[in-house]
């Protein structure tokens, strides 16, 4: 398997260790795979037809996560976003966003019906955890979330970290994890160099043990899914690696599960574009300059060029 691993850790550019046929469950994404999963729009529709998507995320030093998380939803098509963000950086998140709906809460003292009323009930799709390392009683806040919630939950960063096994027993909605190999290990409880050998295999098993779906992100991000294929996205670049692109990364992924794309499509596609916008981003800014906010802006055409 080591060619493998390297083509996915991108030490080597050899895609042809993964032939279809020899594993039939390893497919890479490519843009014949997604050009189809974003359709023309109906001529009828309205916001509601698009999706509403509720994001708990930032907290105080990492406003920019959840203004991330926003923006990059609105820019993929979304039809209502909304933050449900805590007051110490409301008035940056509604002034970074103006598109956004935004709510603020007390951290000191969260009513957890204004966040089962103003997210849960709002929401066809949550995200949660980019940014909210520095949040008080985020784990108790993410347990309700998992315990209360039918509709599909994407959980990254400190939402992972915050993560205890036991609580993804039994969940009844479907839970996307989108961890860095640094999260992954740690919630193996591992060492990153443990999870870089026989990555899929790794991914893949634990997608299934635990009935999730799994957004390994890397130089060549992953995307696995409960029933066991993996699908090695092949676009981006090492400019991507710069604060903030992760949760790039999971406003567009809640954008395209709130729009009904189906789940496994909708995570290929969001991986394949975020990546496209980077490499467009990469030769307008080059790799040294990309900032996060460049995989927002480049999006449009990432979209364009996709479906053109
Ligand atoms: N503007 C904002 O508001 C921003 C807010 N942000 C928010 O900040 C929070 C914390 O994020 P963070 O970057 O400080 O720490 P985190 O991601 O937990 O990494 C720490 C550990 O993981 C490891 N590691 C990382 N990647 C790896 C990889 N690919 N492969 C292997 N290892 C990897 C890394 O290892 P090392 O660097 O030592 O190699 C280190 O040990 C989070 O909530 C996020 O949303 C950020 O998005 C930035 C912009
Ligand atoms: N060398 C690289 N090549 C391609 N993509 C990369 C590379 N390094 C990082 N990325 C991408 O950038 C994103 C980084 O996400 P993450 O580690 O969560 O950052 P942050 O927490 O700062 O938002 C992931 O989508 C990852 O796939």
């Amino acid at each position: 398997m080591n060619n493998f691993d390297d083509y996915i850790l991108g030490k080597t550019d050899t895609s042809n260790v993964l032939i279809k046929g020899e594993n039939s469950k390893i497919n890479l994404t490519e843009h014949a795979d997604i050009k189809d999963f974003i359709k023309k729009r109906a001529r009828d529709s309205h916001k509601g037809t698009y999706g509403r998507v509720g994001f708990l995320s930032g907290s105080k030093g990492m406003a920019g996560a959840c203004v991330l998380n926003l923006n990059a939803a609105l820019r993929s098509g979304s039809g209502l976003v909304k933050g449900f963000v805590t007051n110490s950086i409301y008035t940056i998140v509604d002034s970074m966003s103006l598109e956004a709906l935004t709510y603020s809460f007390d951290e000191q003292n969260l009513s957890f019906s204004d966040l089962n009323r103003e997210l849960i009930q709002f929401s066809d799709v949550i995200a949660t955890g980019s940014g909210c390392a520095n949040m008080r009683n985020y784990k108790n806040i993410l347990e309700f979330i998992i315990k209360s919630a039918s509709q599909t939950l994407v959980i990254d960063a400190e939402g992972i970290n915050q993560l205890k096994l036991e609580m993804l027993k039994n969940h009844k909605q479907n839970i996307v994890l989108t961890p860095h190999y640094g999260e992954f290990a740690n919630l193996l409880k591992k060492d990153v160099s443990y999870v870089r050998k026989d990555i899929i295999d790794k991914a893949t098993e634990f997608s299934n043990k635990y009935n999730v779906y799994l957004i390994l992100k890397g130089a060549r991000t992953i995307v696995c899914c409960p029933e066991g294929y993996a699908y090695v996205n092949t676009t981006g670049n090492p400019g991507m690696a710069t604060a903030g692109s992760g949760d790039v990364l999971t406003g567009i992924v809640a954008s395209f599960i709130g729009q009904k794309i189906y789940i496994i499509d909708a995570l290929r596609l969001s991986v394949y574009l975020h990546g496209l916008a980077g490499d467009i981003g990469n030769s307008n800014v080059g790799e040294y300059s990309l900032v996060a906010g460049d995989i927002i802006k480049y999006l449009p055409e990432a979209i364009q060029n996709t479906i053109r």
